[in-house]
């Protein structure tokens, strides 16, 4: 009936996670509210974690995208399971750092990092700094010769697949603003200079074909194409790297009937190709990493809201009016992504009621869903939307200056805060 098993419904007839009545969530802590499952989350994470055991003796690791969630508990949690971190900006590294990881455990992206980000990222120690361009090596190669260190970074590069999924989140095609283009020889190129530089150490290549992918194919493509790039560096270059990044993008499921593949499929078919490929070249298995965001956190997340209005015109259709909108969930708005919506408190009546999801704020696209069925609704009532633990409340904005809601971790039939709720207060605090 749901999309993930972290959902169920309870002898009052609502809607539960990890054990928690979200109506008794709604009413303890407001709405709006995001919900995140502990539960969901550390299963997902080991099960990549046993993968990895199986697939490659533990010879790579899942780095968690925190693109998708980002604060200091989820960083706490991921590590705890054993993944590593993989971090966008100087602001997720500092929350990672925060939070206590490890520096090593975390790997540095972003296609235009600045000075200062690169600074940050070399006095902390990073695992390495994932390269995007040339002039970037150029200032990492030179910041290093100034403090007189060696960086160890990987070089993304676009292995020229297009995934089927939407066209703002595919990453790997050429016409992409992301990483060094394979099929023209600038990646080659860069890879050379890369070697030639004193202060940096090249060790692996990257690469992240997109997002919400339900196909297995491109990700077998992708590590196909990527170990055929790295055997050339060895075979021409002389150059033996050690890391593999195949990136992350494995789909979730926002509806039920979404055709998601089980992460396992994922990883048993794409270590199949690498082992072939490394078989047929002779060389050694290298260090795997993947990078799922989404899969992790998307399905243990729910945002919770109170049907503010209900608003019916006549022949075209009908706007529920919620307390949250585009400001912490700009994803309809953005991408027209799919949701399932419930009312909470009345989940076993029928959905035969077809609702559009309206937001708060002054814009007539602030929309969570339109034309969905849900339960009958009623002013007062409790409305869920489930899938909302990636590029949430990550995304979230202040946008005509609503605050940012809190969000509660459950695990267990227990409930925490792990994201305190914004205050008016918070709004002007760096106003002059
Ligand atoms: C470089 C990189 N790695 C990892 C991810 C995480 O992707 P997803 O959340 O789809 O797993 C992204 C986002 O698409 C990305 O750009
Ligand atoms: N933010 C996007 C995905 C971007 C993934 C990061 N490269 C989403 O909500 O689907």
């Amino acid at each position: 009936m749901f999309v993930s098993d972290c959902y169920n419904v309870n002898e009052k007839g609502h809607l539960t996670i990890s054990g928690c009545d979200t109506v008794e969530l709604a009413e303890k802590y407001g709405t709006a509210l995001y919900v995140m499952s502990e539960d969901e989350i550390r299963s997902v994470c080991r099960r990549y974690k046993s993968s990895f055991e199986r697939h490659y003796n533990g010879n790579g690791t899942a780095l968690y995208a925190s693109k998708a969630f980002c604060c200091k508990e989820i960083c706490r949690i991921v590590t705890e399971e054993g993944l590593d971190l993989d971090v966008v900006s100087g602001g997720e590294l500092y929350t990672a750092l925060a939070a206590g990881v490890d520096a090593k455990h975390i790997h540095f992206h972003g296609n235009n990092k600045t000075m200062q980000e690169l600074c940050y990222a070399l006095e902390s120690g990073v695992g390495d700094i994932v390269v995007d361009n040339l002039n970037e090596l150029h200032r990492i190669e030179k910041l290093s010769a100034e403090k007189g260190v060696v960086t160890s970074i990987s070089m993304r590069i676009k292995p020229g697949i297009d995934a089927h999924t939407h066209e703002f989140i595919r990453t790997g095609q050429i016409d992409s603003k992301f990483g060094f283009a394979l099929e023209n020889g600038e990646a080659f190129e860069a890879v050379k200079e890369a070697v030639a530089c004193e202060n940096v150490e090249l060790i692996g290549l990257h690469c992240h074909i997109g997002s919400q992918i339900f196909d297995k194919a491109p990700f077998v493509l992708a590590a196909q194409v990527m170990l055929k790039f790295y055997n050339k560096i060895h075979t021409e270059l002389g150059k033996t790297l050690t890391h593999l990044n195949l990136g992350g993008g494995f789909g979730v499921k926002y509806k039920e009937a979404d055709a998601a593949v089980p992460y396992e499929d994922y990883m048993s078919d794409v270590s199949e190709a690498v082992h072939a490929a490394c078989k047929e070249y002779g060389i050694q298995v290298p260090y795997i990493y993947i990078e799922p965001g989404r899969s992790i956190v998307c399905e243990a997340g729910l945002t919770l809201y109170t049907v503010g209005d209900i608003k019916t015109i006549p022949n075209v259709r009908t706007y529920v009016a919620i307390d949250g909108g585009m400001y912490e969930n700009p994803r309809y708005a953005l991408y027209q992504s799919d949701y399932t919506c419930l009312i909470a408190n009345k989940v076993n009546e029928p959905a035969d009621f077809t609702a559009t999801i309206a937001g708060k704020c002054c814009e007539s696209g602030d929309l969570i869903q339109e034309n969905t069925l849900i339960q009958k609704p009623e002013v007062g009532d409790i409305l869920a939307v489930l899938s909302t633990g990636a590029y949430n409340y990550s995304m979230a904005s202040n946008y005509n200056r609503n605050t940012r809601p809190p969000v509660v971790m459950v695990r267990g039939g227990e409930s925490r805060v792990i994201i305190k709720g914004e205050t008016y207060e918070d709004l002007v605090r760096n106003d002059v």
